[in-house]
């Protein structure tokens, strides 16, 4: 592999908290490696308009407790055309960028292995998505945060949900992911947590309100994970009225999960990502994953992250099920 000397950084997919600290990590520890950072605006879709432009020591300063990311991100449908990655690295080619570092969900790690595999450009993938649902990494930059800004959201509404004795259904993000929802669930004494790939059984969640309220408890938390088909919470609303005459409240957390000033855990795990992507890189890994395992930022072959994660966690239901008795 020839020597690196300049390298491109984009974002792709949902913003996550904490995708600044690794941005200011990335151009930081290169800078002090005498490398030289590209920052690509608006993710793949700005790459191909070749929205690019040099960041300096300070265009990174006083961005570390910020949410959203600075270089902006996209979605951008056409980079699943080889025709159009094929542009992808003509464009980055021109501009001398010698490897690109890629912040993104498993979605934007497959466009971005597809650009290596295909054109040979060094590549790196720094997981960072809310949704915590790439394959080869425990964790991904923003969960945290967005595990807590619900928290907080379903704790308000706890106090009014026991206020007037009522019943919520409160939905949160994570598309086919559960991960948000159990967590919520576990560390807000849901009653309930209905996951995506469930056939929910609205009796049973109506048998356990009901036995709650029995035994004196003046309000009940649902939590569903939105799934990918839009509406679920509303269809259990309806049904648990027209079945069993049970009245709630629906309440869509929705794009709050994705702003917000990042915890101490994103900012800590962006930025030892961010330095070891460029260590590595500097190593001569060509092609990697700046994963967490067991408690460490390691570097893992990209094709062990390019799934999602599909692990269903029975356990958490049980957990939350058992502890809302
Ligand atoms: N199979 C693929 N081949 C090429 N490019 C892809 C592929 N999948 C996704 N991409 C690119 O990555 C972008 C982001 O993907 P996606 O919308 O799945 O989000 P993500 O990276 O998984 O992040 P999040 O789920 O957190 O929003 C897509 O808009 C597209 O440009
Ligand atoms: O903002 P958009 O593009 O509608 O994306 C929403 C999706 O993005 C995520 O927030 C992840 O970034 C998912 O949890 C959610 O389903
Ligand atoms: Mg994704």
């Amino acid at each position: 592999m020839s020597e690196i000397k300049r390298i491109g950084l984009l974002c792709s997919g949902g913003d996550s908290p904490g995708m600044n600290c690794a941005i200011r990590s990335v151009v930081r520890s290169a800078i002090n490696a005498n490398l030289e950072v590209y920052g690509i605006q608006r993710g793949f879709s700005g790459l191909l308009e070749g929205n690019i432009k040099e960041l300096d020591v300070s265009s990174v300063g006083n961005i570390i407790q910020h949410g959203g990311t600075i270089l902006q991100t996209s979605r951008c449908p056409e980079f699943h055309e080889a025709e159009t990655r094929k542009e992808a690295a003509h464009i980055l080619k021109r501009k001398k960028i010698d490897a690109l570092i890629v912040i993104g969900g498993n979605g934007s790690f497959n466009g971005a292995y597809a650009l290596h595999t295909e054109h040979g450009i060094p590549m790196v993938g720094i997981p960072g998505t809310i949704d915590n649902d790439i394959s080869g990494t425990d964790y991904s930059i923003g969960f945290d945060t967005a595990v807590q800004t619900a928290i907080d959201a379903v704790d308000k509404i706890r106090d009014t949900a026991s206020s007037h004795e009522r019943t919520f259904i409160v939905e949160v993000m994570g598309r086919k992911s559960a991960a948000i929802a159990l967590h919520v669930g576990v560390c807000t004494g849901a009653e309930n947590v209905v996951l995506p790939s469930e056939n929910v059984n609205v009796e049973e969640i109506s048998n356990d309100i009901k036995r709650g309220i029995k035994r004196g408890k003046n309000s009940s938390i649902i939590i569903v994970a939105e799934g990918e088909k839009e509406g679920l919470s509303h269809r259990i609303q309806e049904q648990l009225k027209a079945d069993f005459e049970l009245d709630s409240h629906v309440c869509i957390l929705g794009h709050i999960q994705r702003g917000g000033n990042p915890s101490g855990q994103d900012r800590f795990i962006a930025s030892g990502m961010g330095y070891l992507a460029i260590e590595e890189l500097l190593k001569g890994n060509n092609s990697f994953v700046t994963a967490y395992r067991n408690g460490h930022v390691v570097a893992a072959p990209f094709d062990e992250c390019l799934e999602k994660k599909s692990e269903y966690l029975p356990q958490y239901i049980n957990l939350v099920k058992t502890l809302s008795i």
